[in-house]
């Protein structure tokens, strides 16, 4: 459905080139859910981008439903849909009007148009909405009106670019169903970038980590939490002593336990399989004088898995480009 090899992408900035896509390898087959997870400015849109036919590739190939970025950007736009972060639809133009043109445009009749249009509008709670302007709706209900416009035509092959941004957690829900739908009964492909944890997480069955312009791991939420995170084990002590001596014992004597770090009282690690090395890290500790006050062990999650990769919290790496942003 989708095969890049060593796609990039640069930009001139105030005479500076910027590489915003490294040169990626992705391929997505036919009806997989694929993320693309990574902080603000990781370059998730300027890939989506390329993939939709709006930007052009500075270096590398593409081929998106058998056909080339390069020389055929006309066939690849009438056989996907694409949502992107902005607003797509005329801000007179009434909602069901919209939904029925852009249906009509992709080649539905009117009746089908009509009747499509109808259950999206039901799906995503815009019924009563239905012959109000665009420009008179909220962000979150506008943002409702753009997903469904892209999956008016039922496209083999659906672009989101951040969907859930400005939706609220029940219409995160309605967009989920729907997508879930959409796949059930056209077996169609999803491609979507995120950098909700959550999202990626629920929703994909294989998720692309990408950070500075590269991808840096890929697999499914389980496989990558499996193997790139380890369990997370948390111990409360006495104080930051306690805490700071404790450290250094799994330093000694937890040769596999990986980033440990020491917040006032409370000592933080990452293990394998951590059900069952937690009771034996409590004796150890114990038996050292260093008794707890407080422990627990969970999952990881793909935050976790993104720390574990570059050091930085996705929250982290977030903030810190939206400092650059302001400042640059
Ligand atoms: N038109 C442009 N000119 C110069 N630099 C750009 C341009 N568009 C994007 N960039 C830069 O390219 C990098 C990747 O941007 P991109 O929008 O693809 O990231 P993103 O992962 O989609 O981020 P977000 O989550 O904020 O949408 C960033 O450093 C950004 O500042």
């Amino acid at each position: 459905m989708i095969h890049t090899r060593g796609l990039a992408r640069d930009y001139r900035a105030k005479k500076e080139i910027v590489t915003a896509v490294k040169g990626i390898d992705i391929d997505v087959e036919p009806g997989e859910l694929v993320a693309f997870l990574g902080p603000n400015g990781a370059g998730k849109s300027t890939t989506l981008r390329m993939l939709t036919t709006s930007l052009r590739p500075s270096r590398g190939t593409a081929t998106v439903v058998g056909h080339d970025v390069h020389t055929q950007a006309k066939r690849i736009r009438g056989k996907i849909g694409y949502i992107g972060q902005g607003n797509g639809a005329g801000h007179n133009h009434r909602i069901l009007d919209e939904l029925v043109d852009h249906g009509r445009f992709y080649g539905l009749s009117s009746a089908e148009s009509k009747r499509r249009a109808g259950q999206l509008l039901e799906n995503f709670g815009l019924t009563s909405q239905a012959r109000r302007a665009i420009g008179t709706l909220s962000g979150g209900q506008r943002r409702r009106v753009d997903i469904a416009m892209g999956m008016m035509h039922r496209p083999k092959l659906l672009f989101l670019d951040e969907p859930s941004t400005g939706l609220d957690p029940q219409n995160r829900v309605n967009l989920a169903e729907e997508i879930g739908r959409l796949r059930s009964e056209l077996g169609m492909t999803v491609f979507l970038t995120t950098h909700y944890l959550e999202e990626a997480d629920q929703l994909a069955e294989r998720v692309m980590i990408i950070d500075g312009g590269a991808v840096i791991a890929e697999g499914s939420p389980t496989e990558l939490k499996a193997t790139l995170a380890g369990d997370r084990i948390r111990i409360g002590l006495a104080d930051e002593m306690a805490a700071k001596a404790a450290a250094v014992f799994v330093g000694e004597h937890l040769p596999t336990a990986r980033e440990t770090t020491v917040e006032d009282a409370t000592l933080t690690t990452a293990v394998d399989n951590g059900e069952a090395t937690l009771p034996k890290l409590l004796r150890g500790l114990d038996s050292v004088g260093l008794e707890a006050r407080s422990a627990s062990v969970r999952l990881p999650t793909l935050d976790d898995v993104f720390l574990s990769l570059t050091g930085r919290t996705l929250r982290d790496a977030d903030q810190a480009a939206q400092t650059e942003g302001s400042q640059g």
